[in-house]
Formats: C-alpha cells, sequence, structure tokens
C-alpha cells in the first residue's frame, strides 16, 4: 500500500444553537463530497462537529443539557454520514458529546472517533485535558463549562492502524500540551488528528487574545517537528452565538511546515498529500529517540 494519502482537514463554521443534527450532517456531507472530489483518503472534522461549542451556556437541568450529547455512534441522524463516507471509501474523524453507561454508571465524555474507510469505528477518544471551569462564572462574557459538563478521560491516548499508516486522535487543549504529541510518537502514531473549538478571547488572560492564532500554530508545529509526525489540527471557526471562534485549520508535515491553511472562518475543505514515510525525516535524525533521547535524565515528568 502506498505511504501517501490525501487528508482534507473539514473546518466548519458557526454552528448555531438551534441547528439540528440533520443540518448539521448536510453540511458535514457536502465538506466530504468536495473533500472527495478532491481524491481525500480521510475527512477531519472539528471537535464536537455535530452541535454549538455549548459549553459556552451554563445550564443547570441535565435533561437540556443532555440534548447536546449522542447516546449511540452513529445515531440515526449521522447514519447519513456514514454511509456516505463508506461508499466512497473516505476514512473521517469528528468529535462529539458522548453519554455512555458502563456497569450500570452513567458517563459523558468528550469524544473523538475515528471511522476507518468501511466504516467501522476503529478509534475512540475521551479528551484527558478538559480546560475551562465547572461553577457557572458570570464575571465571564461567555462560560467555559467543559470541566461541568464533561468527565475526564479515562484512558491514554492510543493508535489505529488505517490506511496503511498508524494514527492517534487528540482534541483541543490536549493540543497545547507537550506531552500529547510525545505520548502518541511514542506509541507510533504518525498523524495525530486535533479537532477543536477555541474561543479568540481568554478571560483570565485577555491580554493574550492577540496571540490565539499563533499559539495555536506554535504548540502544533512544534509537535509535530519534536516527535516526527503528520499534525492535522481542525478548527470550527467563526462568529459562533456571538463568541469568535479560531479558524486557521491546518496540515503540518513532520518538519514542522504547514502544508495547507483554511483562509476562512466558515466551512471549508483545504487538503494535503501527506507521505507518512516522511516521518523518518525527523525519527531516523535530529529526534533519533532511540539514540539520542535521554528519558533517565527528565526526572521530573
Ligand atoms: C480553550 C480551549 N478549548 C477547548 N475546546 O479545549 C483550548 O483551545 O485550549
Amino acid at each position: 500500500m502506498s505511504r501517501e494519502i490525501i487528508v482534507a482537514a473539514a473546518q466548519m463554521g458557526p454552528i448555531a444553537r438551534h441547528e439540528t443534527r440533520p443540518q448539521v450532517v448536510v453540511r458535514m456531507l457536502a465538506l466530504l463530497e468536495k473533500a472527495a472530489g478532491r481524491g481525500a483518503n480521510l475527512v477531519v472534522y472539528p471537535e464536537l462537529a455535530l452541535t454549538t461549542f455549548f459549553p459556552r451556556w451554563f445550564m443547570a437541568d441535565q435533561a437540556e443539557i443532555d440534548t447536546f450529547f449522542e447516546t449511540e455512534m452513529p445515531s440515526a441522524e449521522v447514519a447519513p454520514l456514514f454511509a456516505r463516507a463508506r461508499e466512497l471509501g473516505i476514512a473521517m474523524n469528528f468529535g462529539y458529546a458522548e453519554k455512555t453507561v458502563i456497569d450500570g454508571v452513567t458517563h459523558r465524555f468528550n469524544t473523538a472517533i475515528l471511522v476507518d474507510p468501511e466504516g467501522n469505528i476503529c478509534l475512540k477518544y475521551h479528551k484527558i485535558h478538559l480546560p475551562g471551569h465547572p461553577e457557572h462564572e458570570p464575571w465571564r462574557q461567555f462560560q467555559h463549562l467543559e470541566k461541568r459538563y464533561f468527565e475526564l478521560g479515562e484512558a491514554s491516548y492510543s493508535c489505529a492502524d488505517v490506511l496503511g499508516g498508524r494514527m492517534s486522535l487528540a482534541i483541543c487543549n490536549d493540543r497545547r500540551w507537550p506531552e500529547t504529541y510525545r505520548e502518541v510518537s511514542l506509541r507510533g502514531a504518525e498523524m495525530l488528528l486535533i479537532g477543536y473549538n477555541t474561543p479568540l478571547h481568554y478571560p483570565l488572560a485577555p491580554e493574550h487574545d492577540h496571540l490565539q492564532s499563533f499559539h495555536n500554530h506554535l504548540c502544533m508545529q512544534a509537535g509535530a517537528y519534536q516527535n516526527g509526525l503528520w499534525v492535522v489540527g481542525v478548527g470550527k471557526a467563526g462568529i459562533e452565538e456571538g463568541v469568535a471562534m479560531l479558524g486557521q485549520s491546518c496540515i503540518i508535515a513532520p518538519t514542522g511546515e504547514i502544508v495547507a491553511l483554511a483562509s476562512t472562518t466558515g466551512d471549508e475543505v483545504v487538503t494535503a498529500c501527506c507521505d507518512l514515510d516522511r516521518c523518518q525525516e525527523l525519527r531516523e535524525n535530529i529526534f533519533n529517540f532511540s539514540k539520542n533521547r535521554r528519558p533517565d535524565m527528565y526526572t521530573m515528568i
């Protein structure tokens, strides 16, 4: 099998609170068709792709909160996306709010899945770095209540072998942590798929607001280069329910170079031909882990 795959970053513009799952799926299908027209083998959508970024609102009523969660995947509403991707033979990654019962206990996770070209979910990940706060903080322009609505993921990163390569998943805030990239690369990942929802305004340090797009690319480019893997970062962008969200979705080569970049804050597909063998350019040279890495010296981690 060829080690070149065509990857599509399917950025999504704002999703209004009143938009239904079928309406969102229609948009995702349009992005899928566009990606297919460009020969894509893999389509990457944002975090919480099926709804608006609901942690911006405080809700006390669990029934209301649960309207944003999926209890099965694919649900009847998302099934058309799975069916069309399978027909086209395209793998895909997207995020959603997952409500699941394990051993009789209900759990809610911020989840990402990887679906193989045959339509099977071959990798599932529950976000482990949950940003924000658990209680209502009315002084903020908008809330970031991920710590209220989701549990911390219970398992570390893992990988799946798809399209002749080794893929891994992370979600939004995970991309800011160097440990994310190192963990997945030590597990052999050649490509890391990251959906995000990032407001331009950060209430705790508004003096950094103008740096959002810089920090977005800084961490993903550094993560790609320092670990010799492809990184695909895909945002939900634009003014969503009055909140400006970062776009700048991109595909980053193992050299740290951005090879495809969204230029709008709406629904947009950008593609790149990604040769997974390029990971070796880094891993056999400057970042040859087995030869040059010194884990015995990194005693603080
Ligand atoms: C603010 C936070 N958002 C997120 N959805 O995890 C981030 O971009 O780090």
